[in-house]
């Protein structure tokens, strides 16, 4: 036989002012063995509104749907001490994360614009500016594309065009990906940055993984991969994609983590472009304009 579970000021759950005036009567359901009363309100709760606030608000606590969601520590209430339900306790994972990831983005933010010393002329490190202006314009798509157009065109080895092919290939596909990302993050660039930049498509609005710092990792990776360089030169080629990492987050431009991002993304896609590696004898038609006559 079910008893009531909980009571308040030694009425039980359930039982209303009115109720257990007018049914507290030994065998009304509402007294003593009165189980049936409370199993019949309990049901009743769940379709119709309660007249006193104290048990529906009590109700409302035990309810799963109440609890789902809402933090253990912060919710006090009868069942606090006892284990929670399966179900809850695997509600509460997604919690953690969250809060895991909202920390992760505070100290992002807060880092990020501690790290904006060059975002405006009146900035800690203002002066600087130009030359991270300069490092922008090393990283930029349009000098990399119209850089690799131009050797290609003056290439007069197969090999030296093979590479340059693909070097194409890789810049047009990270453009194509971070501007894939860009529109689906949508993340906006910091408040403090200026947008100032030249030559930007409409993605670029957005700051969600660096295309600077996806580049330079890419570009980087490719030199150091193709390309015989004395080792300082090697050192120079990923100081250069670091440094313009950095800057981007000096210029205001980005956040800590949408360069970070974008430099594992960069590295990462250099793997699929030495997997799709275009070369005259998988795809000749590519190559067809240098055929001579
Ligand atoms: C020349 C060929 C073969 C194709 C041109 C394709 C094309 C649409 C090029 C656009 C290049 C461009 C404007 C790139 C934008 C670079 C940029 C400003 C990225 C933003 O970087 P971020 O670090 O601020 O995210």
């Amino acid at each position: 036989m079910p008893s009531p579970r909980r009571s308040v000021e030694g009425r039980p759950l359930g039982a209303s002012a009115s109720s257990s005036s007018s049914s507290n009567s030994p065998g009304s359901p509402a007294h003593g063995g009165g189980c049936n009363r409370f199993e019949f309100q309990s049901l009743l709760s769940s379709r119709a509104p309660v007249a006193d606030p104290t048990c529906a608000r009590l109700r409302a606590s035990e309810s799963p749907v109440h609890r789902r969601g809402s933090f253990p520590l912060a919710a006090p209430g009868p069942s606090q001490g006892a284990p929670l339900p399966e179900e809850d306790r695997m509600d509460l994972n997604p919690s953690f994360l969250g809060i895991a990831l909202r920390s992760l983005l505070a100290i992002d933010l807060w880092l990020s614009k501690k790290l904006g010393v060059c975002a405006g002329e009146s900035s800690s490190w203002g002066s600087g500016r130009p030359l991270m202006k300069l490092l922008e314009i090393s990283g930029h798509g349009i000098p990399w594309l119209l850089g690799t157009l131009y050797c290609l065109s003056r290439s007069d080895s197969w090999a030296g065009r093979e590479v340059l092919m693909n070097l194409l290939f890789a810049l047009l596909l990270d453009l194509l990906l971070v501007a894939l990302i860009k529109g689906l993050v949508r993340r906006r660039r910091p408040a403090h940055n200026q947008m100032d930049m030249f030559f930007t498509l409409s993605v670029d609005k957005y700051s969600f993984p660096s295309g600077h710092a996806t580049r330079a990792a890419l570009v980087s990776r490719f030199i150091l991969n193709h390309l015989v360089l004395a080792i300082p030169l090697r050192v120079l080629v990923v100081l250069w994609a670091f440094i313009l990492g950095l800057s981007r987050v000096m210029l205001g431009r980005h956040n800590v983590t949408d360069v970070a991002f974008g430099l594992f993304l960069g590295y990462m896609q250099y793997s699929i472009v030495d997997y799709c590696w275009l070369s005259p004898h998988n795809v000749p038609v590519l190559f067809v304009l240098w055929n001579e006559p």
